[in-house]
């Protein structure tokens, strides 16, 4: 236990994300109590492909909940309940019998369905996909990862339309697993997740049968939407049967919306920013379903129990810390993540060099998929040094292109950015982005904020936490960075970043993917 005044009882959560799965064992003052975290391969069979095994996510879910409880030194009926959060979009098929995976996972970054989506865009219309789901068509969402599968693997259309086959992003596999699998395991989903399926309609908060017929994905093979905040059943499956058997399983959201939840933004125009992988901006919009003419995207930010949906906007970047990543491990220009800071910070500033990582194309607010990465700016003078100032304002500039949007689709002047995520470690990126931004950036005590806006969902739907006011009350700020760059500076700079951006796009013709 990291406190030795922590007292039981707890609520655990599993952070189902991108590179790693990690469980969280939080107490009622919402502090960390034990973690345990271990990352899942990375395939990648073709450029623009991405890939997670789906069996090894689920090993590891149960590794790191089992280790999460050891290093706790507690027992189940030190815990209340379990909560759920995961990277979203993410596609996994599996046979409802057998409980194999008919493929592996395909992964929210990858773009293989880049051409289905502009022929779907061709033949249904983009504004009809706005419309009811809130989401520009883009190989980002779910919907068209399950027609290809369903297109690419043998027989399985035949499967899936005798129910033979189940659909989930990775909250619907771990609940399945966790609640018995093969042996009535439950298959759900929440309302979170099923926002970025491209297959619910926002309005209704159901499957929508004529743009699922429209994609060419089968009803029969959907979970069944639920809030965010309940309980869909009871661990009784898989190796943490006899470790955790009975305890329920109470809470799902998306992981950005997890991070909306943990952040405590449970008011209309509170916004939070999570700088991981990738970056996401969601601002609450309250009940209000807002269109966005800005590029964002409208979906759902929580919905605890029978409560109404609380809905948000989005600003979603593919690519920000993943660009250290590849600063570090395909040029070598860094040996760890953090080095990325000693080094910007022995220059003053990018030496004139722009660096738009749009290595999956632009996601918000440009969603073009035709664009492809630049280092604009480039003389002699440049050095590795200033590429990684450029690499750190990157995220700063794509932060602000989200923020513009934000105050265009909204109304609503950004008043402060809440922020988390690993990213954060970094002083020099958070100075650069109250700069950028011209607000005030404040992060969090626990920044652990999507594993603990999963812990609160699963809390409040057993009775753990009795309202949000009350988790309000846990939010305690730990640092806070105010703008100091001049208005003329920040002019000039914006200017070209936008004029850097315009050199990405059009990189790809029509016909290549
Ligand atoms: N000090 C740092 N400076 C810049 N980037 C960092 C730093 N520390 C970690 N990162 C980046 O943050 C990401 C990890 O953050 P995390 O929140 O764990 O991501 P995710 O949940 O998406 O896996 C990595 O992409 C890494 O490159
Ligand atoms: O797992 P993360 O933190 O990279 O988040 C991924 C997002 O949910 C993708 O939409």
């Amino acid at each position: 236990m990291t406190d030795a005044h922590t007292a039981g009882p707890f609520i655990a959560a599993i952070d189902q994300g991108t590179t790693s799965s990690r469980c969280i064992v939080f107490d009622r003052d919402g502090r960390i109590v034990s973690v345990d975290q271990k990352e899942h391969e990375q395939i990648f069979p073709k450029p623009g492909w991405v890939e997670h095994n789906a069996n090894e996510i689920w090993t590891n879910v149960q590794e790191v909940v089992a280790g999460a409880i050891e290093k706790a030194g507690i027992t189940r009926d030190d815990i209340k309940a379990i909560g759920i959060t995961n990277q979203r979009e993410t596609t996994v098929l599996w046979d409802k019998n057998t409980g194999e995976p008919v493929h592996n996972a395909i992964v929210w970054q990858d773009t293989r369905t880049d051409a289905l989506c502009r022929e779907l865009g061709r033949n249904v219309g983009q504004d009809r996909f706005r419309r009811e789901t809130g989401l520009p068509l883009a190989s980002y969402f779910a919907g068209p990862k399950a027609r290809w599968l369903l297109d690419n693997v043998d027989g399985l259309r035949e499967r899936a339309e005798a129910g033979d086959i189940l659909f989930g992003t990775m909250d619907s596999w771990v609940i399945w697993n966790l609640t018995g699998g093969v042996n009535g395991g439950e298959h759900v989903t929440d309302v979170t997740n099923a926002s970025r399926t491209m297959l619910m309609n926002l309005h209704t908060m159901r499957w929508d049968a004529k743009i699922a017929e429209s994609i060419g994905v089968p009803l029969a093979m959907l979970p069944e939407i639920r809030s965010s905040a309940e309980v869909y059943g009871e661990i009784t499956g898989g190796k943490l049967g006899d470790l955790l058997g009975g305890i329920p399983v109470a809470s799902a959201l998306g992981d950005q919306q997890a991070a909306l939840f943990g952040q405590t933004c449970f008011s209309e125009g509170e916004t939070k920013s999570t700088y991981g992988t990738g970056t996401f901006m969601v601002m609450n919009t309250g009940e209000k379903i807002i269109n966005s003419y800005a590029g964002l995207l409208t979906t759902v930010g929580y919905k605890i129990g029978d409560e109404p949906t609380v809905y948000a906007l989005e600003g979603s970047i593919a690519v920000t810390g993943s660009l250290v990543q590849w600063m570090r491990d395909q040029m070598g220009l860094v040996s760890t993540a953090a080095e990325i800071e000693t080094l910007a910070l022995s220059v003053e500033d990018n030496g004139g060099a722009y660096f738009v990582p749009a290595f999956s194309g632009l996601f918000a607010p440009h969603w073009r998929s035709d664009a492809r990465g630049v280092i604009a700016g480039l003389t002699r003078y440049v050095t590795k040094a200033h590429l990684a100032r450029a690499v750190l304002e990157a995220t700063a500039w794509q932060t602000r292109e989200i923020a513009d949007a934000m105050v265009k689709d909204s109304g609503d002047e950004l008043v402060a950015l809440k922020v988390d995520g690993g990213m954060t470690a970094n002083n020099l990126l958070m100075q650069t982005l109250a700069d950028v931004l011209d607000a005030p950036v404040v992060r969090p005590m626990v920044a652990e904020t999507t594993c603990l806006g999963a812990a609160y969902a699963a809390g409040l739907a057993v009775g753990f936490w009795s309202s949000t006011d009350e988790l309000r009350a846990n939010w305690r700020r730990a640092a806070e960075w105010t703008p100091r760059m001049d208005a003329a500076t920040r002019d000039r700079e914006y200017k070209n970043w936008l004029k850097a951006v315009e050199r990405t796009m059009g990189w790809l013709d029509e016909d290549e993917s």
